[in-house]
């Protein structure tokens, strides 16, 4: 691995781009500061905000702005960095920039700020992709997660489940040297009792993980039923805009149309869909199939029935929807009832896309679908992703291989089992790493970050 001062220095406009008041280039690495002195003309003391004129390689003004000198440990990056402050002119940074790399750094690449912070150890794994996902974030709700994943508390948790991990790795290794004697000698209901517990940890995490990624990416959400029910009206009514064609022909819809629309901080994609029935033109039949692949991908199916005559819809629709985790059903056209039903039980909501009544609702039950459950909410929220989920249903399925290899005795496929478990973990905050898994992370950054 390399060290500090085996780097190279790096530079970029830290800002984003276009014109804006104030514009910040930073540089990270060990010439950070003698190209900053260089540019500004004057020696420059750690955390200290100095009023500089930034000068060009003959001497000229570029700008005047304030230079600001972060010694190494104590910065973003760990390394020496520093910013050059100036007024927000993308000519003006780019010009900083530059004149920096003449001076000896080079461009970033995306992320690779935060990279180095990670290398550095200031930021674990899970916190750097914390700090993208809080630039991207949409809105507050998605901000404060992402801020609580900066501030490592989804890290810690996944450190006190791989220590938890580790404590029952050492007893199981040091009962493989006892292999002669059975297990239940060797403090086995323990041990038994420390992987239930164990699993039951990992279950919870990857619970509140899967809701910090649904936060993050969205639900994918799919409005299927039975023709004319409704659907693309209720998608309509959805994205407040009239976005699917709306007729009184059944059959309408053929092609899937997408749709992002926010729903009290969550995001949901969704996809209007054909209606769903027995026959159909060669047309109508493709849109059916394509409703039915797009089915198979699906977090939520938002099911749209005519609330005069649901049971219709349920027939028509309930082969596709066998595989579908979450099923909400949406009887629409309330406004048609004799008497109004609007209310929503725990089997479906009532609206009508036509009036708006019951959306309010709907949005409610929507946003609870998303992020797990009712009573959740957003509290102690934070943001993962899909590679954290990912990882920690590795995670899990290996400590339930080595609870079974446990009951068989078999010690040495425990241990390796356990062992397996605790690298999914590491992968997490980064403990354990393949390089291309940080290329490809950080790739995804912004360049200046
Ligand atoms: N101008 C500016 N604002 C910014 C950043 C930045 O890089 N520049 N940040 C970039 O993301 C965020 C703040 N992140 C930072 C993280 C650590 C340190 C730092 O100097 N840490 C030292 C000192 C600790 C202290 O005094 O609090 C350390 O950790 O040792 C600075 C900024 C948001 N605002
Ligand atoms: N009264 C009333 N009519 C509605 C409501 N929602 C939709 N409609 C009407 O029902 C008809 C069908 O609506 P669509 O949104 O096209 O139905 P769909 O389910 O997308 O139909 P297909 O695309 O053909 O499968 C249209 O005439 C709508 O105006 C509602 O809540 N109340
Ligand atoms: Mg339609």
């Amino acid at each position: 691995m390399s060290t500090v001062n085996d780097r190279d220095t790096i530079a970029a406009v830290a800002t984003a781009a276009g014109a804006g008041g104030v514009g910040i280039v930073r540089l990270s690495g060990p010439r950070s500061r003698h190209i900053a002195e260089a540019i500004a003309g004057r020696a420059l003391r750690p955390r200290h905000a100095h009023h500089v004129r930034f000068r060009d390689a003959e001497g000229g003004t570029l700008d005047d702005g304030i230079a600001l000198y972060f010694a190494a440990p104590a910065s973003f990056t760990g390394e020496d960095v520093v910013e050059l402050q100036a007024h927000g002119s993308p000519a003006v940074l780019e010009a900083l920039v530059a004149r920096s790399c003449a001076l000896g750094a080079r461009r970033a690449r995306p992320g690779e700020f935060s990279e180095r912070a990670f290398l550095e150890g200031r930021l674990d794994l899970a916190q750097a992709e914390a700090v993208a996902d809080l630039i991207a974030a949409a809105d507050l709700t998605a901000a404060r997660a992402a801020r609580r994943a900066l501030d490592g508390e989804f890290s810690r948790r996944v450190d006190a489940l791989a220590d938890a991990l580790l404590a029952i790795r050492v007893h199981v290794e040091a009962a493989i040297d006892f292999a002669d004697e059975p297990i239940d000698t060797l403090g086995g209901a323990a041990l038994r009792a420390q992987l239930a517990t164990l699993a039951a940890d990992l279950d919870a995490l990857l619970q509140a993980a899967e809701r910090g990624r649904r936060l993050r990416d969205g639900l994918h959400a799919v409005i299927v039923g039975p023709p004319n029910a409704g659907k693309s009206s209720l998608l309509n009514a959805l994205a407040g805009s009239e976005r699917a064609i709306v007729t009184d022909i059944a059959g309408t819809t053929r092609d899937l149309l997408h749709e992002v629309v926010r729903v009290d901080g969550v995001e949901l994609g969704l996809v209007d869909t054909a209606g769903l029935r027995e026959g159909g033109d060669a047309i109508e039949r493709e849109g059916m199939r394509r409703a039915r692949g797009e089915l198979a991908r699906a977090d939520l199916a938002i099911v749209v029935v005519d609330a005069r005559d649901p049971d219709a819809g349920r027939v028509a629709v309930a082969d596709a929807l066998q595989a579908v985790p979450q099923v909400l059903w949406v009887h629409n056209k309330a406004d048609l009832l004799p008497t109004s039903p609007l209310a929503s039980d725990a089997a479906a909501v009532w609206v009508s896309a036509r009036t708006g009544e019951g959306l309010p609702a709907l949005h409610a039950r929507l946003r609870a679908l998303a992020l797990g459950s009712a009573s959740a909410g957003a509290e102690g929220t934070f943001t993962a992703r899909a590679r954290h989920v990912e990882a920690l249903q590795r995670a899990r399925g290996e400590v339930a291989a080595a609870r079974r290899q446990l009951d068989h005795e078999a010690l040495d496929l425990a241990a390796e089992a356990l062992r397996l478990a605790h690298d999914d973990l590491g992968e997490i905050t980064g403990r354990v790493h393949a390089d291309d898994l940080l290329g490809h992370i950080f790739a995804s950054f912004c360049i200046g970050k």
